[in-house]
């Protein structure tokens, strides 16, 4: 029996070692790679679905004549095809990465859970990633090149053809006599990336023939590297008592300056990353050190970048929602407190407790926001004082203090916020004696937090 081809033997090898894919969709561009890539699948995967995905970025002239050839290629091998065309909107970061962004967002758009979308890139396109990367100054991340497999939409993205170069690829599809498109724009040199493939790379590898693999084992190393970086950012996070906040989130200030300012940096990116927010520059970072890791106690500093707002509030630094509210929620006259309130921004809900709580009175509620001047009693208190001074006792942070809900009964304060009710409003029995329980306010954000 002559030798399994390469490529063969490594999807053999790859629909195997995925039993938990359902069924198969190939990115296919109608180029060289895809098309050894959906032959190769077709030929090894015998029992799941084998389905095929082109995105027509309606870029090129020739951009119908290969969505055709495509569904001729796939009607021959007996492949379903879906196309898609999309409108490509050159923003920022130019042409290729706004075609780039179209195309995953088709993926994402088709991807079910279980499906396993593959595409043809190879070891060349990685060396070519990972020098155009490190020529815009990435990092470990970055450097690791693209990841063999990773998470898209509902489904899982797979790059199976990483280990083999150009040249193999090339071979297998002359062998196998296939047609493939050729898109011209690939030999633009106004293109970054085809610069490096046609202009930087030849030069490169004629000195050092084994170059992608050479890049192959530091791409490697960086992924690791990323990845312990990672695991020393989620400890820090932990370590830094991450907690939610009526409105973001915060970590304790004091561990964060216990750590060097490589690490500090390191667990805000992470924190950042998890919540969804924009990373941060150099520059941002310097900002965040010297106005509020370092700055004054109380002050009122803001670092604020695309979706990422920073403040410091008594030892604890916090990430704020990109709107912050200022604008004071409208009065609402009367809650009986028996349905969740909508109150601006913000949901209000009594919470029955076992034992203590406030009071619901069986006229209702006004609820209010501060005016300023106001004066009440904490039930533990034995004398009044201004909300002023009790808002500061009780670390309320700033930027909320507009925002806080005070419910009223004729026109007496009974219960600030989540914070404390009044003297006078004590619950008389707990729910166990049958009579009415005491209760909690809620005070929770709408959304976005
Ligand atoms: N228009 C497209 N529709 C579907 N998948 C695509 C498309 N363009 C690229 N891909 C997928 O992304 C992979 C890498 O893209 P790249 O731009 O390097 O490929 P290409 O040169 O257009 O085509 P190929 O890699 O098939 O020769 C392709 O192998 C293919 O799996």
């Amino acid at each position: 029996m002559p030798d399994m081809p390469a490529v063969l033997e490594i999807l053999h090898q790859f629909v195997r070692e995925n039993p938990s894919v359902k069924r198969w969709w190939v990115a296919y561009s109608g180029g060289l790679d895809s098309s050894v890539l959906l032959r190769a699948l077709v030929e090894a995967e015998r029992s799941r679905p084998v389905l095929a995905l082109h995105v027509n970025h309606g870029l090129s002239a020739q951009a119908d004549a290969w969505q055709e050839h495509c569904q001729r290629e796939c009607d021959a091998l007996g492949v379903a095809l879906t196309a898609e065309t999309v409108r490509v909107e050159v923003q920022g970061r130019g042409l290729e990465d706004a075609a780039r962004q179209a195309r995953y967002q088709v993926f994402e758009q088709y991807l079910q859970p279980g499906d396993g979308l593959l595409l043809g890139h190879h070891q060349d396109d990685q060396a070519e990633t990972v020098l155009l990367r490190l020529l815009r100054g990435s990092g470990p991340k970055g450097l690791a090149g693209m990841a063999s497999e990773r998470v898209v939409g509902a489904g899982r993205l797979y790059r199976p053809l990483l280990g083999l170069n150009r040249e193999a690829l090339e071979q297998q599809a002359r062998q196998w006599c296939l047609s493939w498109v050729d898109d011209d724009s690939n030999r633009s040199l106004g293109f970054d990336r085809n610069y490096v493939r046609h202009a930087v790379m030849p030069a490169i590898q004629q000195r050092w023939p084994d170059v992608a693999e050479r890049w192959r084992q530091s791409s490697e190393v960086c992924r690791q590297s990323h990845e312990l970086i990672e695991e020393i950012a989620a400890e820090d996070w932990q370590k830094a008592g991450w907690q939610a906040e009526r409105l973001g989130s915060s970590l304790d200030l004091s561990v964060l300056q216990g750590l060097s300012e490589f690490r500090r940096g390191n667990v805000i990116r992470y924190w950042l990353q998890q919540q969804g927010r924009d990373l941060p520059e150099r520059v941002h970072l310097q900002q965040v050190e010297a106005q509020l890791v370092w700055g004054r106690e109380d002050s009122e500093a803001e670092v604020l970048w695309g979706r990422s707002r920073l403040r410091r509030f008594r030892q604890r630094l916090y990430l704020l929602p990109p709107q912050l509210i200022t604008a004071q929620p409208a009065v609402a006259e009367c809650w009986d407190g028996l349905t969740p309130l909508v109150w601006g921004h913000w949901q209000l809900r009594l919470e029955p407790q076992a034992e203590g709580g406030f009071r619901r009175p069986t006229q209702g509620f006004q609820v209010v926001s501060r005016q300023g001047g106001e004066r009440c009693q904490p039930f533990w208190r034995n004398k009044s004082q201004t909300l002023k001074k009790l808002l500061q006792e009780a670390s309320l942070e700033p930027w909320l203090r507009a925002q806080l809900p005070i419910l009223r009964v004729d026109g007496e304060i009974a219960v600030v916020g989540d914070l404390w009710f009044c003297r006078g409003w004590e619950a008389s029995a707990t729910a166990a004696g049958g009579a009415e329980p005491g209760y909690r306010l809620c005070w929770q954000a709408l959304g976005d937090r």
